[in-house]
């Protein structure tokens, strides 16, 4: 092997340029422990000299002053509150039903409940079962978490930290510590910065009643309120019309669903410009185009009970106040067919009669109730004693309706029910069928715009078989008979000039 001889005269000058670099690093190693020892050395001999030399009283002023010093620069945590919800000794273990609020008939809105019950709701939907060390699980509703007595967890709120926590109130017991209630006087306590004390009592505090108000609403089953005399008598309302399911014009039915949002929303604008916070809607359309589906819907869709007055059981005007001042807050007050509500006629009779002398806001002699007396009751009454309230009157027959009904800014909205468009079409046929495409469609919706056929007679016809392509062919098969039918019919109808010429016959005459 052969040695490179520059190679080695490199390593050579490495070497020996290794050995002073490492002696530096020994030296400045050096003196930097002896500085060390030499502070330390002077720190503790000046701290003995100070204690030796400065007297006590000179000492103490200097701690003092060093402690005020410290105190002064550094900042003080921020000071804080304490608000304390005692859950209610006299019914300790009530938990509101969702059926107690605003859903009995008669009573006023509102929340039921106290405010411990409604917090712990709250914190049930906010609690992060993962941070947390123990959880209780059980209660109202089966699955719902609460926080184990002394665990606090961190609620926020606008960006602001709440700080919760459950205490464990003490045993407490009524009559004497007989056989009468017991409980503890359990609390939640909620912490917060001291600064924040206004947004915890004007903004959180009523944000959680709030929230857990329109959650209980949500869960609540629904229910339709009958009279029976001059009561309301309730039984469970299970209609299954949505917006989703209802057939029907699609720009129309979004239109009706903004406005009841808007209404919602409205609460500060009712007050503001005076008025009652109620909306009245007029569905008008032949029979079978559902006007009852779209008050179900929209029952459903705001969550709010239905009382449906039957006029033909309400025998005097006073009988009606009592029944209107039975209704509760975020109600709809139903009257259906309210073109036959003031006849002397059944409804029966009227459809088969020519209709000639009817008078839709004549007073039946028999019966004092008006359409009058109920417009003023609606409109003074009923709408200054109660907040978020709907009212929805249906017809067969709108151009039979009493002009005082008919009159703008009696009811808000008047809303069409039309015989069914293609697109009313495609929502039955997802909605029984689920399907959104058909090979039959364009022949389908070419006779849905020659004929007038009503959504109940396509949900009919829809529902003949289970299986789409029967069904479809079934429906197909129905509608070009009714063009036939309406081609036949419109055949043996005098033409118009024919009926021109005829009149001007007579006028000759
Ligand atoms: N627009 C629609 N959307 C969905 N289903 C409808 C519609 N119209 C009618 N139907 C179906 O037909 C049935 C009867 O309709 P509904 O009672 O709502 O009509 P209506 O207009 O209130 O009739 P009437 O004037 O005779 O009371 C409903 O249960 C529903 O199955």
């Amino acid at each position: 092997m052969e040695l490179d001889p520059s190679a080695a005269a490199a390593a050579v000058a490495d070497k020996a340029m290794a050995v002073p670099s490492l002696a530096k690093a020994l030296d400045a190693y050096k003196t930097a422990v002896g500085t060390a020892a030499s502070v330390t050395a002077y720190v503790v001999l000046a701290r003995g000299m100070a204690r030796e030399l400065l007297p006590h009283d000179l000492r103490a002023a200097a701690h003092w002053a060093a402690s005020f010093l410290r105190a002064r620069l550094e900042t003080p945590p921020p000071e804080r509150r304490t608000l304390v919800i005692k859950r209610s000794v006299a019914n300790p273990y009530h938990y509101a039903d969702a059926d107690d609020a605003d859903g009995g008939g008669g009573r006023r809105g509102g929340s039921s409940g106290d405010l411990y019950d409604e917090v712990r709701e709250y914190l049930a939907t906010r609690i992060d079962p993962h941070s947390m060390r123990r959880l209780c699980i059980g209660g109202r509703s089966k699955n719902s978490l609460s926080m184990e007595h002394g665990d606090s967890m961190t609620d926020v709120f606008e960006g602001v930290e709440f700080t919760w926590t459950s205490v464990e109130g003490r045993s407490h017991q009524e009559n004497g510590g007989g056989y009468g209630s017991s409980g503890t006087e359990d609390s939640l306590e909620l912490s917060f910065d001291a600064e924040h004390t206004d947004m915890a009592l004007g903004s959180y505090v009523p944000f959680i009643t709030a929230t857990v108000e329109e959650k209980r609403r949500q869960d609540r089953a629904l229910r339709i309120f009958l009279n029976e005399g001059a009561h309301w008598q309730g039984i469970s309302h299970h209609h299954p019309a949505t917006f989703d399911t209802l057939a029907m014009d699609p720009v129309l039915k979004q239109s009706v669903i903004t406005d009841l949002d808007r209404f919602l929303k409205r609460r500060d604008y009712y007050r503001r410009i005076g008025k009652a916070w109620k909306r009245g809607y007029l569905l008008y359309g032949p029979p079978g185009t559902g006007k009852s589906s779209m008050v179900a819907a929209i029952a459903n869709y705001l969550r709010f009970n239905l009382y449906d007055l039957d006029l033909s059981e309400v025998y005097s005007n006073s009988a009606l106040q009592r029944l209107l001042n039975g209704t509760p807050n975020k109600c709809i007050l139903v009257i259906e067919d309210i073109d036959c509500c003031f006849s002397t006629a059944s409804r029966k009779e009227k459809d088969d009669s020519d209709y000639g002398d009817y008078r839709s806001g004549q007073a039946n002699s028999e019966r004092s109730v008006t359409l009058s007396g109920l417009l003023n009751f609606i409109d003074g009454l009923w709408s200054t004693s109660g907040e978020e309230r709907i009212i929805i009157f249906t017809t067969n027959y709108k151009e039979r309706l009493d002009s005082a009904l008919l009159r703008p800014g009696r009811m808000d909205m008047h809303i069409y029910m039309g015989y069914c468009c293609y697109e009313a079409f495609k929502t039955l046929a997802r909605n029984y069928h689920l399907i959104d495409d058909h090979m039959l469609f364009p022949e389908i919706q070419q006779l849905l715009s020659d004929v007038e056929v009503t959504p109940a007679e396509v949900s009919e016809m829809l529902l003949r078989s289970e299986e789409v392509d029967v069904a479809l062919r079934v429906l197909a098969e129905f509608l070009r008979e009714k063009k036939q039918a309406t081609r036949e019919r419109d055949s043996l109808l005098p033409h118009e000039d024919e009926v021109t010429g005829k009149e001007a016959e007579e006028g000759d005459m």
